[in-house]
């Protein structure tokens, strides 16, 4: 069990997130960080999530002094090539696009500190995405709904719609929409201890 007199923070402005965490039956309180997310050409996806991560921790520090901070960064990677939150429709679609027919992985790297104790945990989780083909019409229907436009990769796995577009997926759900919740349970258990 969590011990309930530590506070705990989730520095995100992502409500998914909100929600996941809410699932591992602990009290906290959540605030926004502003972070520039910058993809960096060749950088490994590990690094890359743990790096964003990293960011949104040392914004989050600045904000609260004391208590557990929980930030995380989820990206999408097909053949290498990172997909992030799309900046336009034209993106999203070009983004579903190539998703269509193919596998994917999805990476979300988190940080869990101690900022009483000083002990951090920066640790990932990998799952592996399976999209079935998709007509260029629903597509267009999807970006309509304006969900795609705030989630990496340009869909949400939880979506009425999205959750029609996969046809397999490999390992941890939540991860998908952006916390791997198991995983973070644990930090939050070896970070108090
Ligand atoms: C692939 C996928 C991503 N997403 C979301 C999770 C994240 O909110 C978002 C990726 O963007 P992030 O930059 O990881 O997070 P964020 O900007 O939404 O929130 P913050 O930085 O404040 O914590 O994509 C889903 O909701 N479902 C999915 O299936």
């Amino acid at each position: 069990m969590i011990d309930k007199k530590i506070p705990i923070y989730l520095a995100s402005k992502s409500p998914r997130r909100r929600k996941l965490l809410k699932l591992l039956n602990i009290r906290f309180k959540s605030f926004s960080v502003d972070v520039r997310e910058e993809l960096q050409d060749g950088e490994h996806p590990v690094r890359t999530v743990k790096r964003l991560a990293m960011d949104k921790f040392n914004a989050a520090s600045k904000k609260v002094k004391e208590g557990i901070v929980i930030t995380a960064d989820t990206i999408v990677v097909l053949n290498k090539e990172i997909l992030g939150k799309p900046r336009s429709k034209k993106e999203a679609f070009e983004t579903l696009s190539k998703l269509s027919g193919n596998t994917h992985t999805v990476y979300t790297g988190f940080v869990v500190a101690n900022l009483s104790s000083g002990k951090k945990i920066i640790d990932y989780e990998k799952t592996k995405v399976t999209f079935r083909k998709l007509e260029r019409k629903e597509i267009l229907n999807y970006i309509d709904s304006g969900s795609p436009m705030d989630k990496a990769g340009s869909y949400g796995i939880q979506d009425d719609y999205g959750a029609l577009f996969i046809s397999k997926i490999n390992g941890c759900y939540y991860n998908v929409v952006g916390l791997p919740i198991a995983k973070v349970n644990k930090a939050i258990l070896d970070i108090i201890r």
